[in-house]
């Protein structure tokens, strides 16, 4: 089994964070890692997507946000990695206010979070390693530590071989996959998921959640948007759904 001690990936040093912060730190604590304090969000249009929603998302959670087309479950994500601001209430992350947050605060907080969208994101003009290394040049790592990190990341999600590989080169399941490496090859200890799911057949998209399962298993707080119901509840964790904006915890499934 993959081991978070044992791994490479999740014990080397980064230039511009302490070692807490990785994600070895959030295993068996039951801290809050976020939490939505009465947040509206009403778009400029005046489209109203969430409405005083209360949310509490506990370090070490693996949850699911379920919903129609509309509810709100992208609105939500965005909230929470700052892509947008509440129009009323307040976003809390590690017990920061989002909203007091700004320049190296900001992207330190940012730097703590991976995000995967439903679109992969990916840069088609490159390799699936540089794909994955993007993040760290950005922030700055070494390039030893870059190398360190990137063969991991890709072995985590059974990737290793297709390394040199553009983006085009592989299938929907295996760019999502890319996307996953990405998010979490800077070892953050709160992922984002927007529909990963959302473009996938049922057997990626239920590899693809098996990987975000391992993630949580080895201490990785999973916060997972998807509208299908049926996949969300085989996988008998925390839901909670979104009903034209408004929030309701369901019963944990057995
Ligand atoms: N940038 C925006 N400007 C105006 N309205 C928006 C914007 N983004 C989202 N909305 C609206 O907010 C509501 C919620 O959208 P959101 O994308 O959060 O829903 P969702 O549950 O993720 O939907 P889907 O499952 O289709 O992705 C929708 O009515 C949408 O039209």
């Amino acid at each position: 089994m993959f081991k978070l001690s044992a791994n490479p990936w999740l014990t080397g040093t980064r230039p511009t964070t302490t070692p807490e912060s990785d994600a070895a730190t959030v295993v068996s604590t039951s801290k809050t890692i976020a939490q939505l304090h009465n947040v509206t969000k009403i778009y400029t249009n005046g489209c109203c997507s969430l409405r005083s929603v209360n949310l509490r998302i506990h370090a070490g959670d693996f949850l699911f946000i379920t919903g129609d087309s509309g509810a709100g479950k992208s609105t939500l994500l965005k909230l929470l990695y700052g892509a947008e601001q509440p129009s009323e209430g307040q976003v809390e992350m590690e017990g920061n206010l989002l909203r007091n947050l700004r320049g190296r605060a900001l992207a330190h907080l940012r730097r703590r979070i991976g995000v995967v969208f439903q679109d992969y994101q990916l840069i088609l003009s490159k390799t699936v390693e540089e794909n994955v290394a993007v993040v760290l040049h950005a922030q700055g790592f070494a390039r030893s530590e870059i190398r360190r990190r990137v063969g991991p990341a890709l072995r985590m999600v059974g990737l290793a071989a297709k390394a040199q590989c553009f983006p085009e080169q592989l299938s929907g399941g295996e760019q999502q996959r890319v996307s996953i490496a990405r998010a979490i090859v800077h070892t953050p200890p709160l992922l984002l998921a927007d529909e990963p799911t959302g473009n996938l057949d049922t057997h990626n998209a239920w590899t693809v959640l098996q990987i975000l399962k391992r993630l949580h298993t080895i201490g990785v707080t999973v916060v997972v948007t998807c509208h299908n119901e049926q996949l969300v509840q085989a996988f008998a964790q925390r839901i909670i759904r979104l009903e034209a904006g408004n929030l309701r915890e369901l019963p944990l499934s057995t």
